[in-house]
């Protein structure tokens, strides 16, 4: 378990990768500032961003025309920065790690979360936090996996995969400063399609980041019906009997 003495609980930073347009969500504006609730998603998850365990500073990756993030509530806390993101997810880390790395040692260690996963729970965060040095969340799959090939105009199965390891990555993803800086530019001058996540450059990188098992409620808003979801998650844990719930 972590402790107060935890080097790790009390001294890192948080990278938020904003930037993104929600194409899968199809609205009329990115999903980070859709509703939910009464506050914009992307309020919901800087909310408890701030109040994990001792985190030091939050860089937040916006996109280059992105007018609204300043109009937030939590956009005057003074831990929280911001940066311009880029094209794809990585380019937008890849920018916070920049400008974090002029202001921090390269030791620091720094968990990326998505903004468009609100609702991870913090005992999850305790979690990763007293893992290895490189780790991340990770939901094992819990469906029968399969492997699928095109023939003519379908997918049709190849195989059945053993389900007992496959994981499904979420965020936050952790690593020290320098190392996450530079196995991502690293991957992105080398194979810029294989890098989704942070976990994916350090692997080409030949480390084998732990996997901290976490749960459902940690995924990702991407299509409309995340959005419904979300709000009866909040909702659900907003009702003074469920306060104390881990769901
Ligand atoms: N160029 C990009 C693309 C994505 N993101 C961020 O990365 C996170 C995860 O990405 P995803 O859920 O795929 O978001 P979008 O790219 O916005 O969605 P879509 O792929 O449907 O367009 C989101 O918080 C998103 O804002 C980012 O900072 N910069
Ligand atoms: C980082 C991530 O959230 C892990 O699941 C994911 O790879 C990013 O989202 P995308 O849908 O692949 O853009």
């Amino acid at each position: 378990m972590t402790s107060a003495n935890n080097p790790v609980e009390n001294n890192y930073w948080v990278i938020v990768p904003a930037a993104g347009s929600g194409k899968r969500m199809g609205a009329d504006k990115p999903k980070q500032y859709l509703p939910l609730n009464g506050k914009s998603l992307i309020a919901h998850t800087l909310e408890n961003v701030r109040q994990w365990p001792g985190v030091k500073g939050v860089v937040v990756a916006i996109a280059v025309d992105d007018t609204e993030f300043k109009t937030l509530h939590c956009a005057q806390d003074p831990r929280i920065h911001t940066v311009t993101g880029g094209a794809e997810r990585a380019d937008s880390v890849l920018a916070a790690l920049n400008y974090l790395s002029e202001r921090q040692p390269a030791q620091t260690p720094v968990l990326v979360h998505d903004a468009a996963r609100p609702l991870v729970n913090t005992d999850d965060i305790q979690k990763l936090l007293a893992a290895s040095p490189i780790a991340l969340l990770a939901q094992p799959a819990s469906d029968t996996v399969k492997q699928s090939r095109e023939c003519e105009d379908k997918s049709i199965v190849q195989q059945t995969l053993p389900r007992a390891q496959i994981w499904l990555a979420q965020t936050p993803q952790k690593a020290p400063l320098g190392l996450l800086r530079e196995v991502l530019q690293k991957g992105l001058q080398e194979n810029p399609a294989a890098i989704t996540d942070e976990a994916s450059a350090l692997e080409l990188a030949g480390h084998s980041p732990e996997l901290v098992a976490a749960c459902r409620s940690n995924f990702k808003v991407t299509h409309p019906a995340d959005l419904i979801l979300a709000e009866a998650l909040i909702n659900y844990r907003a009702s003074e009997s469920n306060s104390g719930s881990k769901l």
